[in-house]
């Protein structure tokens, strides 16, 4: 995760102070990218400890296509409680856009049932994009999506995947992010056959919260460790099928966990 540490110090070095929406604060930069070769290990941050499972159960969410909190909170998973209504529901976010775009005249597109068909159909495509960036529904979302399009590349029988990501919270979400996304690209590498390959981190505003600055430079002071490797159990299950039970991640050896507070 060298590549997470260099970003972060020159977010620290360069950023350029920013009021933001959230009225916290950051240091930002525009337009910057990290890749990860998943051959070299999964890409989970070592120092400081991340809760994986909270990273599965949001992907298998969002892969259901369910876009309300509460099947989050059966499984313990918080993380997005303070951007959900009464009901619990965030709005046309993620879920309902990878897997139910509503088109204008009237089709319900299955962004994800359509890669898959079109990995498999034409490999070299160039046109293999996903994207929850929904401008007719932005304003009924809790919030606007951040990881707001991928695209895949087959090369070589390796699945590729970029992710262009608006907004960044290099401390808390970005981490997140990193192995969400590589997580995705192991499942649909699985699903069509092929090996995972390098996993590209695209960022727009890239930025450090005021509040985590003394969080980012304890992090920065830790020596990176090998990165733990991923194995997905074979129970012959598809693409929607996975349940938490099958991702076993082993040899990860991170340092303590650094507390940050979140800003809304
Ligand atoms: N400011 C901000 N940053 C984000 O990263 C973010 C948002 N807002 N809003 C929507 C989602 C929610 N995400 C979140 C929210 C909280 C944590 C967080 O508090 N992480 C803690 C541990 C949480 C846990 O696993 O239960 C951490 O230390 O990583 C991470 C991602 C990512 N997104
Ligand atoms: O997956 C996510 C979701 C959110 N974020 C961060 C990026 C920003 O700090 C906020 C969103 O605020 P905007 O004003 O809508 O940009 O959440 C993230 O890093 N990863």
């Amino acid at each position: 995760m060298q590549a997470y540490h260099e970003l972060m110090a020159r977010i620290l070095d360069e950023g350029v102070p920013q009021e933001d929406r959230t009225g916290t604060g950051t240091l930002s930069l525009f337009g910057a990218q990290m890749r990860f070769d998943l051959r070299d290990g999964f890409p989970l941050v070592t120092t400081k400890k991340l809760h994986l499972r909270s990273i599965i159960v949001e992907l298998l969410w969002f892969l259901n296509g369910d876009t309300n909190v509460r099947w989050l909170q059966e499984r313990k998973v918080s993380i997005w409680d303070e951007w959900a209504d009464e009901n619990g529901d965030l709005g046309p976010v993620y879920g309902k856009q990878w897997r139910d775009w509503e088109s204008a005249d009237g089709r319900h597109i299955d962004q994800i049932r359509e890669l898959v068909a079109l990995i498999r159909k034409d490999p070299a495509s160039r046109r293999q994009i996903v994207t929850a960036w929904n401008p007719g529904e932005l304003g009924r979302m809790a919030l606007a999506p951040c990881h707001c399009l991928f695209q895949t590349q087959v090369a070589a029988g390796r699945l590729n995947l970029q992710l262009y990501q608006r907004s960044a919270d290099f401390f808390l979400g970005v981490p997140f992010n990193i192995a969400s996304y590589a997580l995705l690209t192991h499942m649909l590498a699985r699903e069509c056959g092929l090996e995972p390959g390098v996993f590209v981190w695209t960022g727009g505003d890239v930025h450090l919260y005021s509040n985590h600055l003394d969080q980012a430079r304890l992090q920065l002071g830790r020596e990176v460790r090998a990165l733990p490797r991923l194995t997905i159990r074979d129970r012959g299950q598809d693409l929607f099928g996975y349940e938490l039970e099958d991702f076993v991640i082993e040899d990860y050896d991170p340092h303590p966990h650094i507390a940050a507070p979140v800003a809304i």
